[in-house]
Formats: structure tokens, C-alpha cells, sequence
């Protein structure tokens, strides 16, 4: 099954509650919400009290994001404004399995996150321990990129290991997704994908969603 997560940072933040339930009504399976500090990548989002604001208002999973620099700091914060998911850059993490063990202690899906460039085998031992295998499809840090196809192996690398293992992971596929895009990330595993621009730049979301998720779809059949 395909899911899609819309990504909030490419919605109005003027109306964001609204922008939300639109997206809910219109099928969305996740709510993904991008945490950016200005360090680990060089722009500003939001933080623990915008994941507060929009926990009443959906009952989607809240799939939050860090891109942040130290993130053990935070991830309490995070958990009890109401995240479903928390999803650590590997890149940020000097202690990644403590990390994600910290995650899980307050209830939460612990996720870890790849880079464009970062090989799968800096996440093989700590597969055991988490929920989600994010991989970046554009480099972090700000939404309407262009996908970087050379992903694209590493999902399938990956959805081998997972298979042979006989895991229960998912992977979540972040940036430049649309209906083709969205295609080869299927095909090489992908069940999660994270849709901002695409959606939330478009007159009717609900159409574009569905088109983006029907082609996902359309590879599984
Ligand atoms: O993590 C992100 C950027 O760092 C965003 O989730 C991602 O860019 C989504 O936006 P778009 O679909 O427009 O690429
Ligand atoms: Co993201």
C-alpha cells in the first residue's frame, strides 16, 4: 500500500489548520512536519509548539522530521506535543542507537533519515531498532527541489536487506516527489512518500494527491 505524507512546509502558514484537514479530507495517510535549525541545514522552520497546535487538529500520524543539530535535546519536547514518528538525520547522530532508543522511551516510532550521498550500510545495525528508513531524494533543508535520481538504487539496496532479514520497516521517500517520481521510488521499495510542493502548490490538492498516490499504486499491481 502506497501512503502519502503531504509536507506542511510547502502549505499556508497563514491557515495552516485549514491547509491540514484539507489534505486529511483529501486522503493523506501521514502529516509530515519539517523541523529545520538553521545548522544541521541552513534554514528555519518550526518547532515542538506547531506539532502542539496541529495535534487536535488531525487525526493523521504527526511524521516529524528533525534537521537539526543534537536532537537528543529535543526529541521529549517533540513526543509530548504529540509526534507519532521521529525521524534523526544519521548525520546528526553521534550516538545514533542511543538516539533512537531515547525516541522509543516515550512511546514514539523511532525513524532514521540518509542523505543524498550517505551509504545504507551507516544505518545496516540499526535496522533491529527502528520503524522507518527515510531517504532524501533532494538535499535538506528547503521544499520544491528537484528529486535527485541517484537514490534510487539505494532504496532498492536497502528493500533487499529489509526483505532478506525479514524486517518490519517501512521506507519513506522525502523530496521532489510527484507522480513520476514517485514511480522508481515504488518500484524499489518505497511505501511512505512525503509530497510538499506537489501538493500544497496546486488548486486542488485532492486531485493532485490522488494522482500521485494512483501512480505509486499503479506499480504494485
Ligand atoms: O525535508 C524536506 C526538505 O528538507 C521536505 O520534506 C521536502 O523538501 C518536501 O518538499 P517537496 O515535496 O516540495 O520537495
Ligand atoms: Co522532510
Amino acid at each position: 500500500m502506497i501512503k502519502i505524507a503531504p509536507s506542511i512546509l510547502a502549505a499556508d502558514f497563514s491557515k495552516l489548520a485549514e491547509e491540514v484537514k484539507e489534505v486529511e479530507a483529501a486522503g493523506a495517510e501521514l502529516i509530515h512536519i519539517d523541523v529545520m535549525d538553521g545548522h544541521f541545514v541552513p534554514n528555519i522552520t518550526m518547532g515542538p509548539i506547531v506539532v502542539e497546535a496541529l495535534r487536535p487538529v488531525t487525526n493523521l500520524p504527526l511524521d516529524v522530521h528533525l534537521m537539526i543539530e543534537n536532537p537528543d535535546a529535543y526529541i521529549e519536547q517533540f513526543a509530548k506535543a504529540g509526534a507519532d514518528y521521529i525521524t534523526v538525520h544519521v548525520e546528526a547522530c553521534r550516538h545514533l542507537h542511543r538516539t533512537i532508543q531515547l525516541i522509543r522511551s516515550f512511546g514514539v516510532k523511532p525513524g532514521v533519515v540518509l542523505n543524498p550521498h550517505t551509504p545504507i550500510e551507516h544505518i545496516l545495525h540499526i535496522l533491529e531498532d527502528v520503524d522507518l528508513v527515510l531517504f532524501m531524494t533532494v538535499n535538506p533543508g528547503f521544499g520544491g527541489q528537484k528529486f535527485i535520481h541517484s537514490v534510487v538504487p539505494k532504496v532498492k539496496q536497502l528493500s533487499d536487506v529489509i526483505k532478506e532479514k525479514g524486517l518490519n520497516i517501512e521506507i519513506e521517500i522525502d523530496g521532489g516527489i510527484n507522480e513520476e517520481t514517485i514511480i522508481p521510488c515504488a518500484e524499489a521499495g518505497a511505501t511512505i512518500f512525503v509530497a510538499g510542493s506537489a501538493i500544497f502548490n496546486t488548486e486542488n490538492r485532492e486531485e493532485a494527491l490522488q494522482r500521485i498516490k494512483a501512480a505509486g499504486e499503479s506499480v504494485l499491481k
